[in-house]
């Protein structure tokens, strides 16, 4: 368990912000200034608070009231930033057992062969930081952060310098972190794709406040609209498994009750749990099973209600045949032209090549399912 509950003032900004989470990732999301690089720093111990209290697995590290302070090289709190902070001077190696020096004596010997195995860096180890790549580089401070044999890892926008192929090299191995080694991680992004692909608890930070604490899909799924951040995408999240791996055209073949699901990708296997997020935006609806059209992924459903506004198009929730909600995006003039109302059966079209990769979050075990 992670609790968090801190206040702190500065000149133009007012930090009260509260949460509980189970461990697992932890995301915190919010817009920019909305106080989650404040939280980190109260976290690692960069920081105090005025007031408030942070508890991490039972161990309190800050009580304002009772007077505990746990000093930053004691709290056990790993940190890895955007830009990965390796020492220049020295190799992969030597950074690495930098990080091992932290790892206190009764900690045991951090498993360096392990750590090295989990990121795929022990091709690495004689080279130095500037001839890695961004992705490389993240893996070796992911490693270094390990190797102090932290209780929390704490991760501050770790993928935001690196482009789209990088991020899916990286974002398997946090999963690994998450769910192979139950390490407790607090994971700070903008990238709404990210969180849905990590988190398992997402706090939503507004103004220094938490407005929203839950699972993905309660926090930026479908059932929540827009809590006044107009940036933000509408996303469902959808649970299936893995039934076909199509390798000659890139693509795996998940099974839901209401409908195969084509999703693009070469990571996943047969047998994998997944949460696809997909944006409402990227959901069409037919009224009738459509025929000779490219689309792969059309999913049965009843429509749940229709969220009528004031623009061009309107929200339409739709109860999957199974379970599962899934939210499309549709003009107005398209929900009058096909008389799209509460209860009329429907089919949920889904453009496979639509779905973000980044934001397909795989389970290998079932206790982070969901
Ligand atoms: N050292 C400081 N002194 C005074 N104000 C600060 C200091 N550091 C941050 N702030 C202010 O505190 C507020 C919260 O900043 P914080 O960095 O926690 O936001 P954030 O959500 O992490 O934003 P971003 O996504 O842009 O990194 C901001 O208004 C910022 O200007």
């Amino acid at each position: 368990m992670i609790e968090v509950s801190c206040g702190l003032v500065r000149p133009r900004f007012v930090l009260d912000a509260s949460f509980k989470a189970p461990n697992g990732c932890v995301a915190l999301f919010g817009p920019s200034g909305s106080g989650k690089t404040t939280i980190v720093r109260l976290l690692a111990g960069l920081e105090r608070p005025e007031r408030g209290r942070i508890v991490v697995g039972g161990r309190t590290l800050v009580d304002t009231e009772a007077r505990i302070d746990v000093p930053i090289h004691k709290r056990r709190v790993g940190l890895v930033f955007q830009d990965g902070q390796l020492l220049p001077h020295l190799s992969v190696q030597q950074n690495l057992d930098y990080g091992r020096s932290f790892a206190p004596r009764d900690a045991g010997i951090a498993p360096f062969d392990a750590v090295v195995d989990l990121l795929g860096i022990g091709h690495l180890l004689k080279a130095r930081p500037a001839t890695l790549s961004g992705g490389e580089r993240q893996r070796v401070s992911i490693g270094r952060a390990l190797l102090a044999a932290p209780r929390l890892l704490v991760m501050d926008e770790p993928l935001a310098s690196l482009d789209t192929a990088r991020k899916l090299e990286i974002l398997p191995f946090v999963e690994r972190l998450r769910d192979e080694l139950a390490l407790p991680i607090v994971y700070v992004s903008h990238a709404v794709e990210e969180v849905a692909r990590l988190a398992t608890t997402v706090v939503r930070l507004s103004e220094g406040r938490v407005v929203a604490e839950g699972s993905p899909g309660d926090v930026i799924g479908a059932s929540v609209r827009d809590a006044g951040d107009a940036s933000f995408p509408t996303l469902s999240f959808v649970s299936a498994k893995v039934v076909r791996e199509r390798p000659e055209f890139s693509v795996v073949i998940l099974s839901h009750p209401a409908g195969e699901i084509v999703l693009p990708g070469s990571t996943l296997r047969q047998g994998d749990l997944v949460r696809v997020a997909i944006a409402a935006t990227n959901v069409a609806l037919a009224v009738e099973e459509p025929r000779g059209i490219s689309v792969r992924t059309r999913l049965r459903g009843r429509i749940l209600r229709v969220e009528e506004g004031p623009g061009p198009s309107v929200h339409v929730v739709v109860e999957l045949t199974g379970g599962d909600r899934i939210v499309a995006s549709l003009t107005r003039l398209a929900v009058a032209d096909l008389d799209i109302a509460e209860g009329r059966d429907v089919f949920a079209l889904v453009k496979a090549v639509t779905i973000d990769e980044n934001a397909v979050a795989t389970f290998r075990r079932d206790r982070n399912a969901g």
